[in-house]
Parts: C-alpha cells; sequence; structure tokens
C-alpha cells in the first residue's frame, strides 16, 4: 500500500527521497550482516544524511562490496554525515533559567531540584532543522520544518507527533510559549503538506499519523495564550486532519447491544512492509510466516500498532509470559 498522499505530498523530490531511503535500507542489512546483531540499531542507518559533496550513485555501486567492519566504518565515513547533524542545537530565546511563577508552588525542596532539572532540558531538546534539509531533501531522510523543533532524544532525532502534546504541555508549565508555538505550527505544516500529521518528521514516516491530538495541542495554547490568530491559522488544518481519521482507511462500524450502529476510527497504516526504521527486526519476524500474503497483513498490523503510539511494550505482554 503507498502512502495516500504519495505523489502529492512529497513534492517534486519524492523520487530523490525514495531512492536514498532505498539505498539507506540496503546501508541498514549490510550493516547487520558485517556488524552483527549485538547492539545493532537499524533505526541509525535510515537517520543517515549523505555526506556534503558525496554521490548517491557511487554509494550504491560502493555499499555491495563492503564486507568487512573495517571496509563498513570507511563507506560510512567516505558517504554519510553522522546521523543528527542535520538537526542544529537552537537555544529557544523564551527559555528563563528559573521561570516565574513556577517553582515557588512546588512545596518539596528535592521536588524543586529536580522540576528544575527537567525544566533546563528543553535546552538540551530544543533544535532547528538545518537549511540543507530544504535545500537538498533527496538527501535527508528528515523532513524540512519551518519552526524551532523539541526532539525526544537520544536515537529519535526528529518531532513526533503525540510526544509532541505532552511537550507543549510542558512549555506552557515552564512558560515558553512562542517554542509551543512553532512546534504547534510545525505540525499544521505536516497537515498542509501531507493532509496529516505524520508519526514522525522522517520520509520513512509518511505511511503512519499517531494519536490525533493536534487539536488538544491548540485548545492548550490558546487556554495559556488567548490567541486567537492560532487557532485561526490551525483551524483548516484540524479540519483536514479530521477528515482524515473519520476517512473509510480509518472507519470502522460497530453495532452496540441494541443494534446501533456507531462509526468509530481505527489506528490503520498505509503500509505493509517492513518499517524502514526497524526493518531488520520485522524482516526476522515474518521470516516465521510462509506466504507473502501472511507477511504483508504482519508488517501492516506492525505499522498499525506502531501508529497507535503504543509499540511496543511489556504492557501488551502476559505476566506468565515475561
Ligand atoms: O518517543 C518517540 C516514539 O518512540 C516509540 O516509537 C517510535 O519508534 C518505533 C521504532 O523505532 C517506530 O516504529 C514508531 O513508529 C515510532 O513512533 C514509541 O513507541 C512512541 O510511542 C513514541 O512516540
Amino acid at each position: 500500500m503507498e502512502p495516500a498522499h504519495a505523489a502529492a505530498g512529497e513534492g517534486d523530490h519524492g523520487e530523490g527521497a525514495r531512492a536514498l531511503l532505498a539505498l539507506l535500507q540496503r546501508v541498514q542489512s549490510g550493516a547487520l550482516r558485517v556488524l552483527g546483531p549485538r547492539d545493532f540499531d537499524p533505526k541509525l542507518y535510515v537517520d543517515l544524511p549523505l555526506a556534503p559533496g558525496a554521490d548517491r550513485a557511487a554509494a550504491e555501486a560502493a555499499v555491495a562490496a563492503v564486507t568487512t567492519r573495517g571496509e563498513m566504518e570507511a563507506f560510512l565515513a567516505r558517504y554519510f554525515a553522522r546521523a543528527g547533524s542535520d538537526l542544529v542545537e537552537a537555544d529557544p530565546p523564551d527559555f528563563e533559567a528559573e521561570p516565574r511563577g513556577f517553582l515557588p508552588r512546588v512545596a518539596s525542596g528535592e521536588a524543586r531540584a529536580w522540576a528544575l532539572q527537567v525544566h533546563a532540558l528543553w535546552k538540551d531538546l530544543a533544535r532547528r532543522v538545518a537549511p540543507s534539509v530544504a535545500a537538498r531533501p533527496d538527501r535527508h531522510t528528515l523532513l524540512p520544518l519551518p519552526g524551532r523543533v523539541v526532539v525526544p532524544g537520544s536515537r529519535f532525532r526528529e518531532v513526533y507527533y503525540w510526544d509532541s502534546y505532552w511537550v507543549v504541555r510542558g512549555l506552557l508549565v515552564s512558560k515558553m510559549y512562542d517554542t509551543a508555538k512553532d512546534i504547534v505550527l510545525n505540525l499544521v505544516y505536516l497537515v498542509e503538506e501531507y493532509g496529516f500529521v505524520l508519526n514522525g518528521a522522517r520520509s520513512y514516516y509518511t505511511n503512519r499519523s499517531q494519536p490525533p491530538l493536534l487539536s488538544s495541542m491548540v485548545l492548550e495554547l490558546y487556554a495559556a495564550t488567548g490567541d486567537l490568530g492560532l487557532v485561526r491559522r490551525a483551524f483548516p488544518s484540524l479540519l483536514k486532519e479530521h477528515s482524515f481519521w473519520v476517512s473509510e482507511l480509518h472507519n470502522v462500524e460497530i453495532m452496540d447491544n441494541h443494534g446501533r450502529v456507531h462509526n468509530l476510527s481505527r489506528y490503520q497504516a498505509m503500509w505493509n512492509k517492513p518499517r524502514p526504521e526497524s526493518a531488520t527486526i520485522d524482516e526476522e519476524l515474518a521470516s516465521k510466516l510462509n506466504s507473502t500474503a501472511a507477511k504483508e497483513k504482519l508488517y501492516h498490523q506492525i505499522a498499525s500498532a506502531a501508529e497507535s503510539g503504543w509499540d511496543f511494550s511489556s504492557r501488551w505482554m502476559r505476566l506468565d509470559a515475561l
């Protein structure tokens, strides 16, 4: 299944972005073969930007010849920049080391010190997408965004949809209204570009969304600031996003005990292949199945679970299976 927005959302650079992702998935499986499964993170490889001046076609030709750890290290150093280097650190101008009206309300000294540490994380996690991403989208899986971003951190080097809800709530407590507004406007931009908010701001996340919390973010921001201009700006995108979630793709009819039919929305990714950021893991899992149809069904269900945002943790396991 192709993403519904296909060519339209990806604009002129869609072909180049797809070719880069295909190359990075070859690098990913090559790295697993050469480096082995210990501490292997498949997402690292699909996050690599092409190095300045490096030629994608040359990298495609070179990857097949890599057979040793040393060759892999040399190959990566020659053709790719560091994962995450296409985001630049950006101190949020509305950050204050001790925001007014926030800490005095926390009674315990220990809790106050901890709250201050959490507040200080905004400086660590705030970024901007480097201008090179919009200039050459065919060299990055990272997608351009207009405003400042806050990333989850560690291996998650990009904006995520539902994480942004709690980020916005936290920023409002920290009185960082401008940064919170930038985050909401980035998500509005994604709706304008793709018709829905992507799971995350990477080209490999265009096949699914995450729990739809954009309207709640706009509401929280409006309640804190009274910014009606933001509501007006976001409103068409909120309607567009609502249409996406109630469309045939997500709609499911449920009949209650009284025979009344209700229309609900379910998570349903537009994808039946391995998730690129976890392809080696998904392929290993699917290798236990015999038919292409069964594999495609599994891949679709994995991606749909990821759309729910609740992927994959021990909360879904039977206690006696742990
Ligand atoms: O904090 C970011 C997100 O992290 C998890 O999911 C993400 O990573 C998965 C694998 O790397 C990917 O398949 C999924 O689509 C991503 O959203 C977490 O499960 C999410 O809840 C969280 O938003």
